[in-house]
C-alpha cells in the first residue's frame, strides 16, 4: 500500500533539445508503493522523462530525485534502488531465461550461489518456472515482457520504472502482466512508475495518473477524481442498452423528464441530460414500467478515454489514442 512518503520527486524539470521543449517545468511526487501512470500520446515527454529520472539524460534545468538521491549525480546510486523495464528489452536470444537473468545478477556483483536462488524465485514469480531452460528467442512477445520483470527483479529494486510494459501484447498476456505488477506493488512494497498509452489498462491498476501532453503534465489525480474535475458544471451524459431495442424506446427515452436529447451511437443510446439533471437512478423503474429492461448503463466522461480525450481536445488533439 502506498504510504506519504514520495520516493520519485521532480522539481521544475525541464529537457530541451535544440528548439524542441521535450519536458517543462515538471513537478510530481510519486509515493513510496504507489502505481503511478505516465500517460501521454507519442511525443509526450514520458520516456525523456524516465530516462532524466535514470540519470542517463541531464536535465537542462530542475532537478530528479529518487529516494531523495539527485539523479544527475547520483546516477550509480539511483541505479541501485531502481529497475528499469525500457520499452524494447534487450535479451541474448540463444541464452535461456535462465542464463540471461544470471548474466543480470553477475552485472550486479550478485554472489553466483545468492544469483541462482535469485533467478529461479523470480522466474517463479513472473510464471516463467517451467520455461527457465529455454532459449529466449522462443519467447512470444508477452513472455519476453515478463522476463523483463523478472530481469528487473533480480537485482530486488525498491522503485520499478516500466515504459509501456503492455505494447504489443495480447490481451491474455496483458492481463498477466498487469496483475503481476499490482502483486509487486502490493506484496512486494515496490514502488512502481509506468509510462502507457494504452489507457483502459492503466486504469485498472494505477493509483494515481499523470496526464503528459506536449511536455507539460496538464493533471494528475486517482482517475475517479479527474473524471469528477473534467466533467464539473458538464450536463451529463449517459450510454446505455435496454431490450427490446426498437423505435418505441428511443421514444419512451426522449420523453424522460430531465432528458434534453437522446442519439444512437453504435451500439448503444446515448441521453443527455437537462443542466444539474441525473436520470440514472429512474432509469431501471422508467423503462421497467414501459417494458423494457435496462441492460447496460454509464455515465460518460468518467473513464480514463473520457478524461484524456477532454484534455487533448483543450490542446488541439483528437480521438483514436485508445
Ligand atoms: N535525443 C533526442 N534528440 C532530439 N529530440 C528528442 C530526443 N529525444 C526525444 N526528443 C523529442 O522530445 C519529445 C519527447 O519525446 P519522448 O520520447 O520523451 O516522448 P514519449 O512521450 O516517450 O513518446 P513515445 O511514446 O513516442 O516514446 C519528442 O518531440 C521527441 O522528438
Amino acid at each position: 500500500m502506498a504510504t506519504q512518503e514520495a520516493v520519485i520527486v521532480t522539481k521544475n524539470l525541464t529537457k530541451r533539445y535544440g528548439a524542441i521543449t521535450a519536458v517543462q517545468d515538471l513537478n510530481l511526487e510519486i509515493r513510496e508503493g504507489e502505481i503511478f501512470g505516465l500517460l501521454g500520446p507519442n511525443g509526450a515527454g514520458k520516456t525523456t522523462t524516465i530516462l532524466m529520472l535514470l540519470g542517463l539524460t541531464e536535465p537542462t534545468s530542475g532537478q530528479a530525485l529518487v529516494k531523495g538521491l539527485d539523479a544527475t549525480r547520483h546516477p550509480l546510486e539511483v541505479k541501485r534502488i531502481v529497475g528499469y523495464l525500457p520499452d524494447n528489452v534487450g535479451f541474448y536470444d540463444d541464452l535461456t531465461a535462465r542464463e540471461n537473468l544470471l548474466y543480470t545478477a553477475g552485472l550486479n556483483q550478485i554472489p553466483p550461489a545468492e544469483a541462482e536462488k535469485r533467478v529461479a524465485l523470480c522466474l517463479e514469480q513472473v510464471g516463467l518456472g517451467n520455461e527457465a531452460n529455454r532459449k529466449v528467442k522462443e519467447f512470444s512477445r508477452g513472455m519476453r515482457q515478463r522476463l523483463g520483470i523478472a530481469d528487473v527483479m533480480v537485482k530486488d529494486p525498491d522503485v520499478i520504472i516500466l515504459d509501456e510494459p503492455t505494447l504489443g501484447i495480447d490481451p491474455e498476456g496483458v492481463r498477466e502482466l498487469l496483475s503481476l505488477i499490482v502483486r509487486l506493488s502490493r506484496e512486494g512494497g515496490k514502488t512502481v512508475l509506468l509510462s502507457s498509452h494504452l489507457l483502459h489498462q492503466v486504469q485498472q491498476i494505477c493509483d494515481r495518473v499523470g496526464i503528459f501532453v506536449g511536455g507539460r503534465l496538464l493533471a494528475v489525480g486517482p482517475v475517479a477524481l479527474l473524471g469528477q474535475q473534467v466533467m464539473a458544471g458538464k450536463p451529463l451524459e449517459v450510454e446505455l442498452q435496454a431490450a427490446p431495442d426498437d423505435d418505441g424506446l428511443m421514444a419512451a427515452l426522449g420523453s424522460l423528464q430531465g432528458v434534453t436529447g437522446v442519439e444512437r451511437q453504435g451500439a448503444y443510446i446515448r441521453l443527455r441530460c437537462a443542466p444539474g439533471c441525473d436520470v440514472r437512478s429512474e432509469l431501471t423503474p422508467y423503462l421497467a414500467g414501459r417494458g423494457y429492461t435496462l441492460l447496460y448503463l454509464r455515465a460518460r466522461g468518467y473513464d480514463l478515454d473520457d478524461i484524456y480525450r477532454q484534455y487533448f481536445q483543450g490542446e488541439g488533439y483528437n480521438d483514436g489514442l485508445a
